[in-house]
């Protein structure tokens, strides 16, 4: 039967990169997007502003929504100090089983937590499942018309504290209007935009970064 592209992402990681080296990760599966298929991976250029975020922000909970392949679960986990851990939310159950062993040819299973379902019913569960408090940092990267409801049901969740960093992908392609609006004009966040490219091709995308200000 004919494989997917995630399948085929996941055989050009294992053909490629080596065992326990998150980097070389990251740099096969850039590679296959670049020279093989796209894939909606946040990518090299936008995943360098994801790193200075993350080396800034030295977060010990980090959220992640939208798990696809695990790209961007491993670059964010390959930066981050000894005890701290990644909650990443994936509802499909196929992206899931590719991530989890691109996660673990990355050799980083025990910073990372794949959970499988849609982040709506897990974000309310997030603390008596996992004994969460607040995440430090969330990385905003599921379906686009979920970025602000799932914003406004971490704020009812006391999920977010004072200097909670949401950092969103593809704020101008795809693009994510609602959301947008809401953190640039609500008092209770500071946001800057980081001007960048779609992955992987010449089309202008970004990504926006938003302090919770409490
Ligand atoms: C509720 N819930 N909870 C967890 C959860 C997880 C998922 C999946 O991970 C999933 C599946 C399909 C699509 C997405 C969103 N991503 C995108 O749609 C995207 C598109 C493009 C692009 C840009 C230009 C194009 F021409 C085509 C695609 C570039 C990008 O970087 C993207 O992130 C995410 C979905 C809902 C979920
Ligand atoms: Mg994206």
């Amino acid at each position: 039967t004919q494989s997917t592209r995630p399948q085929r992402l996941l055989h050009a990681v294992q053909k490629n990169a080596t065992r326990g080296d998150p980097r070389s990760v990251v740099k096969a599966i850039d590679n296959f997007c670049r020279q093989k298929e796209w894939a909606m991976n946040v990518g090299d250029e936008k995943g360098c502003i994801l790193d200075s975020v993350v080396s800034e922000v030295n977060p010990v909970t980090v959220l992640e929504l939208g798990t696809y392949c695990g790209y961007s679960t491993v670059r964010i986990a390959s930066l981050l100090p000894p005890r701290a851990k990644i909650i990443t939310l994936e509802f499909n159950p196929d992206y899931a089983k590719i991530a989890r062993q691109v996660i673990a040819w990355a050799g980083l299973e025990d910073k990372i937590q794949v959970v499988e379902g849609p982040s709506g019913e897990w974000i309310p569960k997030m603390k008596e499942q996992f004994g969460v408090k607040t995440f430090d940092l969330v990385f905003l990267d599921h379906w686009k018309d979920r970025y602000l409801p799932d914003t406004k049901l971490l704020e009812d969740c006391g999920l977010l504290r004072k200097g909670s960093i949401l950092l969103a992908d593809n704020v101008i392609c795809p693009g994510t209007p609602d959301y947008l609006e809401y953190v640039r004009n609500s008092p209770r966040y500071k946001s800057q935009y980081f001007k960048s490219h779609l992955e992987y091709t010449k089309a202008e995308d970004g990504l926006e970064k938003s302090v919770f200000l409490g």
